[in-house]
């Protein structure tokens, strides 16, 4: 007998016929985001669930006592109870590597936008207020080429993020990550920082850090004080990273001079977050691995994840909190 599983967010054909050679399936075909309390009953009875960033907690744990592996479409699994899931024995897989490049253009895409006011600037002309403008120098932006960029976070999408800084716009970079990084830093010429001269020195701040209990708020009242105020903050990490009133009240009061935003401590955000009435702020909804090539790379790695979960127990991808699950399978 094949192990049932749960797709909970839609696959493409060749990712669903990949699933059903190895696995009976059932699929979320609803509308949206599957509720909890669809995806509570749907795991009653199956062993693996693959998911994008839906909520693992204790009470989803405890009414699916075959489960096996969640195997999650997406490289941060800030949604996943990990000490809930040590205690149930259910290891968890994401999908590192694959995205990597993706988001990395995605953070670049920000830093060019918010630097040169695109989205402002483009809504100016489309308006047909081009000419109407009292001063060309109502235009102008700041520079990125030969800026100071800080990175905070230095992993896998960290790397990529260097890489453009460097070899193409030839930034000066400062990082800042648990570790330091020697062999990174002799090949790009970039330097190790604490946050607070990171954040001194960096025209641009680039936050590329997982949401854990230590990142959580990171970036809130003293952080943007010490900010220069010619500096921009662009947050591809998760939402909750930054203190988002701390970050209003910073733009307001001119303590940094713009910010570029995929991602919200509330998503989808919330018509009414005053960042979406500021210039300044480019806003961009949680799109930093949305490609067609990458959502279909991540979404077969997510499957394969799923399947070796429930047939052999030793998926590729499972996250390094939980790998003690596997030491202590074999
Ligand atoms: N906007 C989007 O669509 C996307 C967002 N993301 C987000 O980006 C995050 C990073 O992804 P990825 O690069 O693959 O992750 P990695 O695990 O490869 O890298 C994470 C980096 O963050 C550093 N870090 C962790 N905690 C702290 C801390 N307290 N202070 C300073 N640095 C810290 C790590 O330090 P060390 O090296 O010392 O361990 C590491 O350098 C994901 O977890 C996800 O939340 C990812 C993809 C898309
Ligand atoms: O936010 C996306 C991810 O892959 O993590």
């Amino acid at each position: 007998m094949k192990p049932k599983v749960y797709l909970a967010r839609p696959v493409s054909k060749e990712v669903e016929a990949y699933i059903g050679e190895h696995c009976d399936y059932r699929k979320w075909e609803g509308k949206g985001k599957i509720p909890q309390d669809v995806l509570m009953e749907e795991l009653k009875d199956a062993e693996g669930v693959l998911v994008q960033n839906a909520s693992v907690t204790n009470e989803l744990l405890e009414q699916a006592p075959k489960l096996k592996v969640i195997s999650n479409s997406a490289v941060g699994y800030d949604s996943f109870d990990l000490e809930a899931m040590k205690q149930h024995g259910v290891l968890g897989t994401h999908t590192p590597f694959v995205l990597d490049e993706t988001v990395a253009d995605l953070a670049f895409s920000l830093v060019l936008a918010t630097a040169r006011r695109v989205p402002e600037l483009n809504n100016f002309v489309k308006q047909g207020k081009w000419g109407k403008q009292k001063d060309s120098r109502q235009f102008f932006g700041t520079d990125v080429h030969h800026a100071t960029m800080g990175i905070v976070g230095m992993g896998r999408i960290g790397e990529k993020i260097v890489r453009r800084a460097r070899l193409g716009f030839e930034m000066e970079v400062l990082y800042n990550s648990r570790t330091p990084k020697p062999e990174l830093e002799e090949k790009y010429g970039i330097a190790y920082s604490d946050l607070e001269n990171l954040l001194e020195k960096s025209d641009f701040v680039v936050l590329i850090v997982p949401l854990t209990p230590e990142t959580h708020h990171l970036m809130g009242e003293e952080q943007f004080k010490a900010m220069k105020d010619s500096a921009i903050l662009i947050n591809c990490a998760r939402g909750a990273v930054v203190d988002e009133k701390a970050l209003i009240e910073a733009l307001e009061k001119g303590e940094i001079s713009g910010a570029g935003l995929d991602v919200f401590e509330q998503e989808p955000v919330s018509p009414d977050n005053p960042l979406l009435q500021m210039d300044q702020v480019v806003v961009l909804p949680h799109i930093g691995s949305a490609t067609e090539q990458t959502r279909a790379a991540m979404l077969m790695k997510a499957a394969e994840n799923l399947v070796a979960g429930v047939t052999t127990g030793v998926p590729e991808n499972v996250v390094k909190e939980l790998q003690g699950l596997l030491e202590t399978e074999s």
